[in-house]
């Protein structure tokens, strides 16, 4: 039976380098005349439109593919794609990573050269006695409001946050990714996150128990280990446990001490401090008690407070 491949790609991912992962990609799927079709989002949201409009029509057969070319943002658009639709289809996703960051492709190593990774995808896809791997998603309802929404990676607020809006709307980030320095612009977003982000209220509630945390300064919930394109927040997060991982950052002391918590944290030796917690669970509660920026798999969740109560779920992907 022939395969076909449906591909989503975001043009824009690390700064319009993904338009040119893209054109080698689609020459070398001519010359192996392999059967597939393209939708090239043309602003945010897209991504997640199409992802919608595959699940629709996908005839009950698996021999349609749905891979997604760009950065974690694109990824996690496609993923709430896909589970926004009221069909129970579980459609198995490949991904392709094209972005700054690629903390998804880091978390699960996959291959970064465009064509080896496309190669392997289309391996996968076509033997018949491979499965596509069952792996967590975070999944998040926002009691305010009343929305369910899914990330890959991870879902932060406070000061990675802060970290994650100040790079995205960087003048600096379009320059720095063109130079293949796409990293330098978040080390730089994050010293100037130091000097605007101050802390805030955070009440904790899993498995029964609640613990309030007054001095929060950053909160992370994750899938796996890394954030913010290779920071290793969480060495022991199991992407494959059906629970999710949680750290929360507090910061009672001097920018001193803030910037020894964090040097701590790079190489690893930030959970023996005393304004560190760690969690693992399969279901957290948290709730916020001042405006703090969020956001999911770098995708911006706005400034508000925030009551969140959130689970994992278990998506197919081709690995
Ligand atoms: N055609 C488009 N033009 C502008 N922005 C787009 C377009 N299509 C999607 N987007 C937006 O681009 C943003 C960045 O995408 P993505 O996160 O995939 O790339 P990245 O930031 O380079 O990579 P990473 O998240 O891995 O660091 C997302 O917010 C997405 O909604």
């Amino acid at each position: 039976m022939t395969h076909r491949y449906t591909f989503l790609i975001n043009p824009a991912a690390k700064s319009g380098h993904a338009a040119d992962v893209w054109q080698e990609l689609e020459t070398y799927l001519d010359d192996e005349k392999i059967i597939f079709e393209k939708f090239e989002s043309q602003a945010p949201g897209d991504i997640t439109k199409y992802a919608q409009h595959f699940v629709q029509r996908q005839p009950t057969n698996n021999q349609d593919h749905l891979v997604v070319v760009g950065g974690d943002g694109t990824l996690n658009e496609a993923l709430n794609g896909i589970r926004d639709t009221m069909t129970s289809k579980m459609v198995p996703l490949a991904y392709l990573p094209a972005g700054s960051g690629n903390d998804f492709a880091r978390a699960y190593q996959l291959d970064t050269v465009p064509i080896n990774r496309l190669k392997k995808i289309i391996n996968l896809t076509q033997n018949s006695s491979l499965e596509p791997e069952f792996v967590d998603t975070g999944v998040y309802i926002d009691r305010q409001h009343q929305t369910k929404r899914y990330f890959v990676n991870n879902l932060g607020i406070g000061f990675d946050a802060l970290t994650v809006n100040l790079t995205n709307h960087s003048y600096l980030k379009k320059r720095l990714n063109r130079l293949g320095w796409g990293k330098l612009s978040y080390f730089i977003s994050i010293f100037k996150a130091l000097s605007i982000q101050d802390t805030f209220p955070l009440e904790v509630t899993w498995q029964k128990q609640t613990e309030y945390l007054p001095h929060t300064y950053l909160m992370t919930l994750s899938n796996h280990p890394y954030i913010g394109g290779g920071v290793e927040i969480m060495a022991d997060a199991n992407p494959r446990d059906a629970k999710i991982d949680l750290i929360v950052i507090e910061n009672t002391g001097s920018t001193l001490r803030l910037l020894y918590i964090l040097k701590q944290m790079i190489v690893g030796k930030h959970y023996r401090l005393p304004e560190v917690h760690r969690y693992t669970a399969e279901q957290f509660d948290l709730k916020t008690g001042r405006l703090e920026y969020g956001h999911a798999d770098g995708e911006e969740l706005g400034t508000h407070t925030f009551d969140l109560s959130v689970t994992t779920q278990k998506q197919p992907f081709w690995l």
